[in-house]
């Protein structure tokens, strides 16, 4: 049975008393993350997501401060120089972090945070929260992931060369991470993510 483990490492001692839970949840882009993520908040609304801060342009539809914090380069180098960020990444083109006070207070009052995050932040979480719950998502096939990317109808040719690139490396990496989950049929991998968490 997997146990989702509090909080209890020397570098966040400091920060998080060990009550809260922080569980990552990686793959490449296109794997179906977020949309797994947005199905797993309308079952568990009790889970905290944390919003992003990102340096990319606002999609369609996308709404600054619920699907991101949208804003300039500039500002999000002010940001990492400030160390306001938990863990940040630059993702084909543009900047990504996760905003540290938030996360922090979400965690020291006992709420399960949930990150939804590429490759190397994920591996910064880990290496700062060594007991934080890590789940891999991964594509039924790599071509598959390039049909799901270009279905979605949201980015450049030259945004999908660069993401699909990054996938071929991220994809690798799976193992690394506590738990991997093969996102093919989506009910299966969403229940999959729901016993990592809840049993
Ligand atoms: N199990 C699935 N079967 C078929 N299509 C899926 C499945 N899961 C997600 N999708 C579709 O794949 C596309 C990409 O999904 P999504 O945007 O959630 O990926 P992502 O991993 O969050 O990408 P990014 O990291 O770039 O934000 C969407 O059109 C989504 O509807
Ligand atoms: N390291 C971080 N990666 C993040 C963060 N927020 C989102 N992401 C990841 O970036 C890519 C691209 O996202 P997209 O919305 O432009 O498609 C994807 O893998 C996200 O999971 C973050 O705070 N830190």
């Amino acid at each position: 049975m997997m146990q989702v483990l509090p909080i209890q490492t020397s570098a966040t001692t400091k920060e998080c008393p060990p009550t809260g839970k922080l569980i990552v949840l990686t793959g490449p882009s296109g794997v179906g993350k977020g949309t797994l993520m947005r199905s797993l908040l309308q079952r568990h609304p009790q889970l905290y997501y944390s919003v992003s801060v990102t340096t990319r342009s606002p999609r369609p539809g996308e709404i600054d401060g619920k699907n991101y914090y949208f804003i300039n380069r500039s500002k999000f180098e002010q940001l990492v120089a400030q160390g306001e960020f938990l863990e940040w990444a630059e993702f084909a083109g543009n900047y990504y972090g996760t905003p540290r006070e938030t996360v922090v207070n979400q965690i020291q009052s006992g709420k399960l945070v949930v990150l939804e995050i590429e490759l190397e932040g994920a591996r910064q979480i880990r290496a700062s929260f060594p007991n934080a719950l890590s789940i891999f998502i991964l594509p039924p096939s790599f071509d598959e992931l390039e049909k799901r990317i270009r279905g979605r109808g949201q980015d450049s040719e030259e945004a999908i060369a660069r993401r699909l690139a990054r996938a071929k490396a991220e994809i690798v990496a799976a193992d690394e991470f506590n738990i991997q989950i093969v996102n093919d049929d989506f009910e299966m991998a969403l229940e999959a993510i729901e016993a990592a968490l809840f049993e």
